[in-house]
């Protein structure tokens, strides 16, 4: 059967590839530089938007690190999130587990404290009014030194009950996982999940680097592991969860078009596949989107999107009684709708 947005929209799902600071739209971009007395380098949010045309991750990163500069606050952070929350609720998340990049922040003299507390401000306000839960996952900048990670794991100390994992981002290309290798040692050894970009820019290697040298819990992205058979049947058997992002694919120009994204040679191949939107301030959606214009390119059915919301919650760190009770409810839902 095909898969309509309706159905798509109200699915319940889990978001598991979110950059809050991708999140952030020109308008509020706007709105922040205004509140903070910054002078921002665009006219109009229209003009923001018309800048919003990558060839590459790097033309990508350039832009978006740039965006950051107007949070300064813990009001901007929470207001950053909740703004995100209410997005995500309207798409059918019932549970987030977002990225943030402390790095970003703190290089600019933004305490640590100062973000953290907006985030989790905004996390709050998310659990009270909508009931969707989420988690923190703090990301190294790949492209900064292994002193400057080990630096932030520390800063983190305070806040290791409120922080669920460690992830890597960043310019992928020259900055393997094998760098990282002993501040995610460390970081498991204080109990945090890991997980890893490889495989969006970078060869099939970083994927094996982050699966043998970071030990990782789920892997974003790994689009370039379909290049080596031996690695892809090796996610698959390990289970290994993919926290895939069409439309980033496409719009920083790692995939051609939608119409060739790889998303269900992954479901065919027994990859367990979800469905994210990484950056979507910047990439043309939100993650109902991501899903429409994936089904739609690739012909996925209804039971495709039920498997790729169902991977969304197995493939989280929620417990596994929160797990049993996500899937139970997008039974429901695909039984009824
Ligand atoms: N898609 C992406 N890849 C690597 N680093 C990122 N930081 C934000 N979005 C990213
Ligand atoms: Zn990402």
């Amino acid at each position: 059967m095909s898969v309509t947005d309706s159905f798509i929209a109200g699915l319940p799902k889990a978001e598991l590839h979110l950059h809050i600071e991708g999140s952030l739209e020109p308008e509020l971009m706007f709105a922040l530089a205004e509140r903070n007395g910054i002078t921002i380098p665009f006219d109009s949010v229209e003009a923001v938007r018309a800048a919003y045309d990558f060839s590459n991750l790097q033309d990508f990163l350039d832009i978006y690190y740039a965006g950051a500069e107007v949070l300064r606050t813990a009001a901007d952070f929470r207001d950053l999130a909740v703004a995100y929350f209410d997005r995500a609720v309207a798409d059918g998340v019932v549970h987030a587990e977002i990225f943030f990049d402390p790095q970003t922040h703190t290089d600019r003299s933004i305490p640590f404290a100062t973000v953290i507390t907006g985030l989790l401000d905004g996390m709050a306000d998310a659990e009270a009014r909508h009931g969707l839960t989420s988690k923190l996952i703090l990301c190294f900048l790949r492209h900064l030194s292994e002193e400057a990670a080990f630096a932030t794991l520390a800063e983190a100390e305070p806040w290791l009950d409120r922080i669920a994992g460690v992830g890597l981002d960043s310019s992928e290309v020259g900055h393997p996982p094998a760098k990282f290798q002993r501040v995610f040692a460390a970081a498991a050894e204080k109990g945090l999940k890991r997980v890893a970009h490889a495989g969006e820019e970078g060869p099939p290697e970083y994927v094996r680097e982050a699966l043998d040298l970071l030990a990782i819990d789920r892997l974003d992205h790994g689009n370039r592991s379909l290049e080596d058979a031996a690695l892809t049947a090796r996610l698959a058997r390990e289970g290994m969860t993919l926290t895939v992002c069409p439309l980033s694919n496409v719009k920083l120009c790692n995939v051609a078009s939608m119409d060739v994204h790889p998303i269900d040679t992954m479901l065919r191949q027994g990859l367990r596949a979800t469905v994210n939107s990484d950056d979507p301030a910047y990439f043309g959606g939100y993650i109902a989107a991501n899903y429409q214009a994936a089904a739609r390119a690739r012909g996925l059915s209804r039971d495709d999107v039920v498997t790729l919301a169902r991977n969304s919650f197995l493939g989280s760190f929620l417990d596994d009684a929160a797990v049993a009770a996500h899937l139970a409810r997008l039974d429901a839902y695909a039984a009824a709708a």
